[in-house]
């Protein structure tokens, strides 16, 4: 979003962090980029993905937000964006938007892709519905303490994709539960439920340094 004053001088370009709005923790995502100091908008339709320079897609069921990006027509326009290096988070069913290649996924199931991993949806739901785990962020000062609801894992990462936090404690430790290539972030776990901002700040940095 570029900012005018009063005059209409231009005094600076302030990205605007979108966040996919289709289904899922929408909310929570906006309350944690705001409390950051982030501009922030609801991203539902074409028109709204073409005003903002960053997306957050949140967590939710990945198989709902890709029959509804269809319906909205949405899919394309994401792909593209992503493609031409717009900086993107996905948290949960935002990582297996993501992934170039899914596991366990629904019949036909497609996602964005962008990130060379391979999630496998449900992966740590079927030990336990949900738990909490340090996960060993690179990037990040100490252990991020996450939340995981029937969340996928990653099982591999391809050459141009890094391996950043992987589940530090439980009968999961050493899964990677973080992965990040280029302006691309995605995360197994929902840092927006926990109250710790890092995982945010830390998109928000990526962002600017690719605008
Ligand atoms: N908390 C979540 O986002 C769960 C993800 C969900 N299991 C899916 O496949 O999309």
């Amino acid at each position: 979003m570029v900012q005018l004053d009063v005059k209409g001088w231009f005094v600076a370009a302030v990205p605007t962090v979108g966040v996919l709005a289709l289904q899922g923790d929408v909310r929570e995502h906006r309350r944690v980029l705001e409390s950051c100091g982030a501009a922030t908008a609801v991203v539902r339709r074409p028109e709204e993905l073409e005003r903002v320079q960053a997306l957050v897609i949140p967590g939710g069921e990945s198989t709902t937000m890709w029959r509804l990006a269809r319906t909205f027509d949405l899919l394309e326009p994401l792909r593209k964006r992503v493609e031409q290096g717009m900086p993107a988070y996905g948290s949960c069913a935002g990582m297996i938007m993501l992934a170039d290649r899914i596991l366990d996924g629904a019949a036909g199931q497609e996602t964005i892709g962008g990130i060379d991993m391979v999630v496998r949806r449900n992966a740590f739901g079927r030990q336990v519905d949900s738990f909490e785990s340090d996960v060993e962020m690179g990037g990040l000062d100490r252990p991020f303490h996450a939340v995981f609801i029937r969340a996928p894992w990653v099982e591999s990462v391809g050459a141009g994709a890094d391996a950043l936090g992987r589940a530090a404690s439980g009968d999961s430790a050493g899964r990677i539960v973080a992965v990040r290539q280029g302006n691309l972030l995605a995360t197994s776990f929902h840092p927006e439920l926990t109250g710790d901002p890092r995982i945010h700040a830390y998109f928000l940095e990526m962002v600017k340094e690719a605008s």
